[in-house]
């Protein structure tokens, strides 16, 4: 007998070779998908009727910094550089570890209701993270954000605390838990301790998770000290391989593009955060023409201001058509392939498909709704029309996190209070 059978849905696998279903089956056992089909001969503990609805793989989102969500909307309308350096920055000193837990959590409830079912994390107390993820059932890359800001001390501390992170969480949760370095970006880290990182990644066998030329300002900084642009540099100091997930690369050169594809580097594209703080449009269209495996991100709630990838998908799809001057630039279905099978590429995980064999990781979009009306092209729909909040049903490893728009995971209501009494306490210290 099988856990869960999901029937009558529209069935849009993103597996090329299997195409999609207008109305089929997907049966789950074990945390896995075990058949797909027009019908089937199996019976399950929760029969799931999705007529109406269309059932996909869950959206990864490859840039984050979940327990942010505690500074949604706390510094809008400024410069990186005196976002980061003025409000965040100063801010995040005021953070204990019970915030990140409830900031993340918060996050993990977002998510859930917005269709993502795996995300890569960089920020700190990770262990709360972590302990946010186990508890919500969703599937995560973790990451210890490391800081050296040339302060050969701090980099010392930082990377041991990332390497006992990484080492403690490792295929923590049945699995769901992968752990990474995350040193923050070659602007704020130096070449030499780059180098270092990368070393224990190795060792650990742990991929890093990195901010890349984010802004004009990194670019230029970097020629001034090195006479080369952060692509150069980590390039030259071996940094790079398939075992790397580069976070915006907004200002990149051709060159640079070649490198990151040569080298297998997974992009983690974050439209909407580069769009509010203004750091300029990556050439993402160029990236995907050369085959550079380019996944979503929504970056941190400080900058976006939510976690809602189908709010991505359109940035992103409307964002190069004007870029590029070419409506045709990235289609619906190459958007919704950036969001789910390049996605968990990056992450490394058997996910981002509705395939035999694969982990269940899937959601089920409700389609009876008045914007949602009439459908033409379902790939369309879902990335020009429908948003977030039409997710009913989240599944993950086989488990239902969200059982038509019911969260069963978790006490939603007491989750969202315990985060907004956080906030308000943490950013009062942080005035103070
Ligand atoms: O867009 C961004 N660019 C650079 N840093 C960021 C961005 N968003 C968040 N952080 C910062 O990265 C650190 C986590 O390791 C945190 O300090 C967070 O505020
Ligand atoms: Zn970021």
């Amino acid at each position: 007998m099988a856990d869960i059978i999901i029937k009558n849905a529209y069935v849009l696998t993103m597996d090329p070779d299997a195409g999609d279903l207008k109305n089929g089956t997907v049966v789950i056992e074990d945390g896995k998908i075990t058949e797909i089909g027009e019908k089937t001969k199996e019976s399950a503990e929760t029969v799931i009727d999705a007529k109406g609805s269309v059932v996909m793989p869950g959206l990864v989102n490859t840039h984050t910094h979940a327990a942010m969500t505690l500074f949604r909307g706390y510094a809008d309308d400024l410069q990186l550089a005196e976002w980061l350096e003025k409000h965040i920055w100063p801010a995040e000193a005021q953070l204990t570890a019970e915030d990140v837990y409830k900031g993340s959590l918060l996050a993990c409830l977002e998510m859930i209701r917005s269709g993502t079912t795996s995300f890569a994390d960089m920020y700190f107390f990770m262990d709360e993270t972590a302990k946010a993820v186990e508890a919500s059932g969703l599937r995560a890359s973790l990451s210890h954000g490391l800081i050296e800001l040339w302060n050969k001390e701090k980099g010392e501390t930082d990377l041991k605390e990332g390497k006992r992170f990484v080492r403690a969480w490792q295929g923590a949760a049945g699995g769901r838990i992968k752990t990474m370095y995350g040193p923050h970006a070659p602007n704020t880290c130096s070449d030499e301790f780059l180098a270092k990182v990368k070393e224990e990644a190795r060792k650990d066998g742990a991929g890093l998770h990195i901010h890349v030329l984010e802004t004009e300002a990194e670019l230029l900084a970097m020629k001034e000290r090195y006479g080369k642009c952060s692509v150069h540099m980590l390039d030259d100091i071996g940094f790079f391989g398939p075992d790397v997930l580069a976070a915006h690369c907004v200002w990149l050169s051709d060159g640079d593009i070649e490198i990151l594809r040569k080298r297998g580097v997974n992009v983690s594209h974050n439209p909407i955060s580069n769009m509010k703080l203004a750091s300029g449009t990556a050439p993402i269209y160029k990236m995907l023409e050369r085959g550079v495996n380019v996944s979503l991100g929504t970056d941190g709630c400080a900058s976006n201001n939510n976690l809602d990838l189908f709010e991505e998908m359109k940035t992103a799809a409307l964002l190069h058509k004007l870029n590029t001057g070419n409506p045709t630039a990235l289609p619906a279905r190459q958007v919704l392939k950036m969001a789910t099978v390049n996605g968990a590429k990056a992450l490394g995980t058997e996910t981002g498909m509705l395939k035999v064999g694969m982990k269940a990781d899937l959601i089920i979009v409700d389609m009876k709704k008045p914007h949602l009306t009439p459908c033409f092209d379902v790939p369309s729909q879902l990335v020009y029309s429908a948003g977030g909040s039409d997710i009913r049903t989240t599944i993950v490893d086989g488990k239902v996190l969200m059982d038509d728009y019911r969260v069963l995971v978790m006490d939603e209501q007491k989750v969202i209070e315990e985060a907004q009494k956080a906030a308000e306490e943490l950013v009062s210290r942080a005035k103070a």
